[in-house]
C-alpha cells in the first residue's frame, strides 16, 4: 500500500496509510541504495507491506513532486543535498509591516530560495493593523507586480485569517520568518494550539537552548485537510546558500532578459551589454530588487 510519512525519527517512519497510521521501518536493500540524507523524509509518498498490524516495512519511496533541500558546497563546484521535505507545495514567508520593520532585502533572500527549491511562495504580511492597509500594500505593492501572491493580515484584528485557512487548507506548507514577526500569534488564531508548534523552536533558539526537533507534518484541521511541515532548520532557511549560477534566474523578473546579454557567462554586475543592466536602466527592473541581487552575489 502507498502511505505518506508524517514522521522521521532516527529509522523510524510514521506513516498515514487508508488503513491508518502504520509504523515504519526502511528496507535494508533502500538503505544501500540511497544516501544517508536521502532516505525517506517527511512527505514522501512510500510504499509499504505490512508487517503486523501498525506496523510496516517501507520498500521504495515514490519519486518527489519537490523537495526542499539544503545546499552546502562539499569542493569546489560541487554542492550537496541534505533533504528536508518532500512533496511541500508551498512556503509561508511571514513578515510584519512594522515591529520589526518589513525588510524587503530579507524577502528577497527568502524568495532566491523558494525559487531554487521550485516551491510556491506565498508572502504574509502581518501586522497590517499597525500601519494601515493603505501602508501595507505600498509595502508590498513590487512583489504583487512580480506575482507573488500576498496575504494581508492581522492576528489581532482577525484580518485575512480566512484567506490564510483557504491558502493552507488542502496542501502541504512550510512557515518560515524572522522571530517577532507574529507567526505563533497568526498560527493560533488559524488554529488554536497550532501557535505553539510554530513558535516554540525559535522561541528556545532566541534563548540559546538547543532543543533536539522530530521532522514532523503537523495535519490541519481545516476543509480538505492539509498539513504544516516542521522540520529542524526550516528556521534558519533565511542563511542557507545557494550555487551563485543559479541566482539571477531566481530573481523572476531577470528570466526573459537571461541569455541575450553580450557575454555568455554574464554575471550582469559589471560587463559590458548587459541585458539585465539595460532593463534595470529602462525602469523594467527595479533598483532595488537590482540591489538586493548585487548583495546577494556579493555574499553579504
Ligand atoms: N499589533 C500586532 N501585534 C502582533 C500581531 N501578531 C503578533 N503580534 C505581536 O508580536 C509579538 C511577536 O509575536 P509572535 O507570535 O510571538 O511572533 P513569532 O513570529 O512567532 O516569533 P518567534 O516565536 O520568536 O519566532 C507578540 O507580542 C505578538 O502579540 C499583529 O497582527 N498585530
Ligand atoms: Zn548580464
Amino acid at each position: 500500500m502507498i502511505g505518506r510519512v508524517l514522521r522521521a525519527q532516527s529509522g523510524f517512519f510514521r506513516v498515514e496509510t487508508e488503513q491508518g497510521i502504520v509504523m515504519c521501518t526502511l528496507r535494508g536493500r533502500l538503505k544501500k541504495e540511497r544516501q544517508s540524507t536521502d532516505l525517506a523524509v517527511i512527505g514522501d509518498l512510500v510504499e509499504v507491506t505490512p508487517t503486523m498490524p501498525g506496523h510496516g516495512v517501507i520498500e521504495a519511496v515514490l519519486p518527489r513532486r519537490t523537495k526542499l533541500a539544503r545546499r552546502a558546497p562539499a569542493s569546489k563546484g560541487v554542492w550537496k543535498e541534505d533533504v528536508l521535505a518532500a512533496n511541500l507545495d508551498q512556503a509561508l514567508l511571514v513578515f510584519s509591516c512594522a515591529s520589526p520593520e518589513f525588510s524587503p532585502r530579507m524577502l528577497d533572500r527568502y524568495l532566491v530560495l523558494t525559487e531554487t527549491s521550485d516551491l510556491d511562495a506565498v508572502i504574509v504580511a502581518n501586522k497590517v493593523d499597525l500601519v494601515g492597509e493603505k501602508e501595507a500594500r505600498r509595502l508590498f505593492a513590487p512583489y504583487e507586480r512580480l506575482e507573488y501572491p500576498v496575504l494581508y493580515t492581522s492576528a489581532v484584528t482577525g484580518l485575512g485569517i480566512n484567506a490564510l485557512r483557504e491558502r493552507l487548507a488542502g496542501r502541504i506548507s512550510i512557515v518560515t520568518g524572522r522571530s517577532g514577526v507574529g507567526k505563533s500569534s497568526l498560527f493560533n488564531v488559524v488554529q488554536p494550539g497550532l501557535g505553539l508548534k510554530v513558535g516554540s523552536v525559535s522561541a528556545a533558539l532566541n534563548k540559546g537552548r538547543h532543543t533536539t526537533r522530530v521532522a514532523e507534518l503537523i495535519p490541519l484541521d481545516l476543509p480538505g485537510g492539509g498539513y504544516l511541515a516542521d522540520t529542524p532548520g526550516i528556521r534558519e532557511l533565511g542563511l542557507w546558500r545557494f550555487p551563485k549560477d543559479e541566482l539571477a534566474r531566481c530573481f523572476r523578473e531577470f528570466r526573459p532578459y537571461l541569455g541575450e546579454c553580450y557575454f555568455a557567462g554574464c554575471t550582469h554586475i559589471h560587463e559590458p551589454d548587459c541585458a539585465v543592466r539595460a532593463a534595470l536602466a529602462r525602469g523594467e527592473i527595479t533598483p532595488e530588487r537590482y540591489d538586493s541581487y548585487v548583495r546577494l552575489f556579493e555574499g553579504e
